[in-house]
């Protein structure tokens, strides 16, 4: 025996309130909406002669709220038809797809009314048809009779009334039904009134009226971006995509904004307003803007409260984006100053656009100041003046290095801050002229001078004994000549170094199983941190030769603390432990020598 589904409303408003709208306050845009739709069905997409009349439960007196519209109206049989059957919509195609030209689609908007009211009345008259009444309730019973003579309805549309249900009488007041009609539906461009007022926020962002020329524009645009969005804009950039039917206008942030947070968009629907935080209007990488866009074609969600994720959104937000990289090349070509205050703010988002944009690429490399140890340089001026692209991919490494090769006349880039290394790796693939090379500390003692052999007999025994000293702390001697001279000593860890010490250290503190496991990490030939002691240094000489063994086992521990701070290494519990040794040492040594 076949039988048909039944519904429980109840059940149904319950699984809109709390799972798909995020307020009841949404009973007003589904309102709004309907009544749009209803125009459009009865004039057409283009019209301007609609006319939406709301009265509040203030000015209707008796706690109702009406909503009227001169659009299309219903008959007996669609009354039966499409507001009374839940899911049904005469906003589909034969084939059940939504017809662009509506806003609505699903055939479940009306049912947001029952949030607030548990009551829906409608009056409504289609063109040559009798008024015809709708009662529905929230039980799920409803009513329909022909409207009684002398309350047939002028001319054709719809009325709709709610009562307010206890406890949402606050969301039925002027004062609520003008903030929300004004914020849904104040760039609609139809005529809407409240308790008689119109409501109407002045031209839409994305339009520009005749007469207003572009100074005025700007100034309009940076007031409603302080008003909607709370900030003084960078730049304001026009967008347009065709294929959604979109126009638009991204502010460009004045402060850096957190790329990891995704930016939120204020998006209208033919012209009225969908959300206020759509996320997926614009690339990733476009987290420097906000922007507020009208859309004719892409797709609400259900909710209606963001876009859905179709092949439309993705090419509207490659278009948007090819928008704002060609705002981008502009500035570059116009206004290179401005370029680089933008740069300062956001070369994060650029950056992570250039590894995959040539024209970022090429924007960076010009445009963006890198840290170099002979001052801020562009990749190509440092280019032009180098030839090679030498950098060092870390920035501790980058800090330690700096000084001494920037002595030695070797230029360096810190490649060591977010994407710089893939950017510089990238500019090589793009460039194949171009050669790039990193420095590594390893590198640089090959730079160092070697002294002359019968320099290193002469201090060969002095050596080894320091050698005993820094034994004890894990790291090796060398004693070279190098710049710039008022450096005594230069510590020297490269990345692999780095991790075996690392490791090393980890393998001390763990047990046996894990200690064994992390040996297998361990090379055999344990690389270990270099004290490079220099020659061309007094003081360093001075402490090589001293004769006295436990004030040089001191000033070397010292040399070595100060080495270590130079380079901005991190102290281990052992280190700090010298720092005190070696210092109070000193101090003692010298207030005893004061004292005799
Ligand atoms: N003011 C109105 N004038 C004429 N017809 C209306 C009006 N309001 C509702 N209707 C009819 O009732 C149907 C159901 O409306 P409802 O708001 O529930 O869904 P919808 O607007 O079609 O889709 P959605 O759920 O996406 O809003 C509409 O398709 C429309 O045919």
């Amino acid at each position: 025996m076949n039988q048909t589904f039944r519904v429980d409303l109840r059940g149904i408003v319950d699984l809109l309130s709390h799972h798909l709208y995020t307020s009841p306050q949404v009973y007003l845009r589904e309102l709004l909406q309907n009544a749009v739709d209803a125009i459009t069905a009865a004039r057409g997409a283009d019209a301007t002669t609609g006319r939406i009349v709301l009265v509040s439960s203030d000015g209707t007196g008796d706690g109702s709220l009406t909503i009227s519209d001169n659009g299309v109206g219903l008959d007996e049989a669609q009354v039966h038809e499409l507001l009374a059957t839940i899911g049904r919509s005469s906003k589909r195609d034969e084939l059940g797809f939504a017809r662009h030209e509506f806003l609505g689609q699903f055939g479940i908007g009306l049912l947001s009314c029952f949030m607030v009211s548990d009551a829906i009345e409608v009056t409504t008259r289609r063109a040559g048809e009798p008024t015809v009444l709708w009662h529905g309730r929230s039980d799920g019973s409803y009513s329909v009779s022909t409207a009684p003579e002398g309350e047939e309805r002028a001319e054709p549309g719809t009325t709709v009334t709610l009562r307010p249900r206890a406890g949402c009488e606050h969301l039925l007041t002027r004062e609520a039904v003008t903030d929300l009609a004004t914020h849904f539906g104040a760039h609609l461009p139809h005529t809407v009134s409240v308790d008689g007022a119109e409501i109407g926020a002045g031209p839409a962002p994305w339009d520009s009226p005749e007469g207003e020329d572009r100074g005025e524009r700007r100034r309009r645009l940076e007031i409603y971006c302080e008003r909607v969005f709370g900030f003084t804009p960078f730049d304001v950039v026009d967008l347009a995509a065709a294929e959604a039917g979109l126009r638009g206008v991204a502010f460009v942030l004045p402060m850096p904004a957190n790329p990891a947070v995704p930016a939120a968009h204020r998006v209208y629907l033919k012209q009225m307003l969908l959300s206020e935080g759509a996320e997926r209007l614009l690339p990733e990488w476009a987290f420097f803007v906000r922007c507020v866009a009208d859309t004719a074609e892409l797709r609400p969600t259900a909710s209606r409260e963001a876009l859905y994720e179709d092949t439309l959104l993705e090419s509207t937000r490659d278009t948007l984006g090819d928008a704002l990289r060609s705002w981008l090349v502009r500035l570059a070509r116009q206004d290179p100053g401005r370029l680089r205050a933008f740069l300062r703010v956001h070369h994060l988002g650029v950056k992570a656009l250039a590894l995959h944009d040539d024209e970022m690429l090429r924007l960076v490399a010009e445009y963006w100041p890198m840290e170099t140890n002979v001052g801020p340089l562009t990749l190509v001026e440092f280019r032009e003046r180098y030839g090679v692209l030498r950098f060092t991919p870390l920035l501790d490494e980058f800090r330690q290095l700096a000084p001494v090769a920037a002595a030695q006349g070797i230029a360096v880039v810190n490649a060591g801050y977010v994407y710089d290394c893939e950017i510089i790796d990238r500019l090589v693939t793009v460039d194949r002229e171009l050669a790039a090379e990193t420095l590594r500390a390893a590198d640089l003692t090959t730079h160092l001078e070697r002294l002359t052999a019968a320099e290193e007999q002469a201090i060969a025994p002095a050596v080894a004994a320091a050698d005993q000293v820094l034994d004890r702390l894990g790291c090796d001697l060398l004693v070279r000549t190098f710049e710039p001279a008022g450096l005594p000593a230069l510590y020297l860890l490269d990345d692999d170094t780095a991790f075996q010490v690392d490791l090393r250290e980890a393998k001390e503190q763990v047990d046996d199983l894990w200690a064994s496991i992390l040996g297998t990490f361990q090379s055999p030939a344990e690389p270990r941190p270099r004290l490079v002691l220099n020659h061309r240094n007094a003081l360093a000489r001075q402490v090589l030769t001293l004769a006295d063994a436990d004030l040089r086992a001191t000033c070397l521990e010292g040399l070595y603390v100060q080495a270590l701070l130079l380079g901005h290494h991190p102290l281990r519990p052992a280190d700090t432990a010298v720092l005190n040794q070696s210092f109070l040492g000193l101090i003692g040594r010298a207030v005893a020598g004061d004292a005799r």
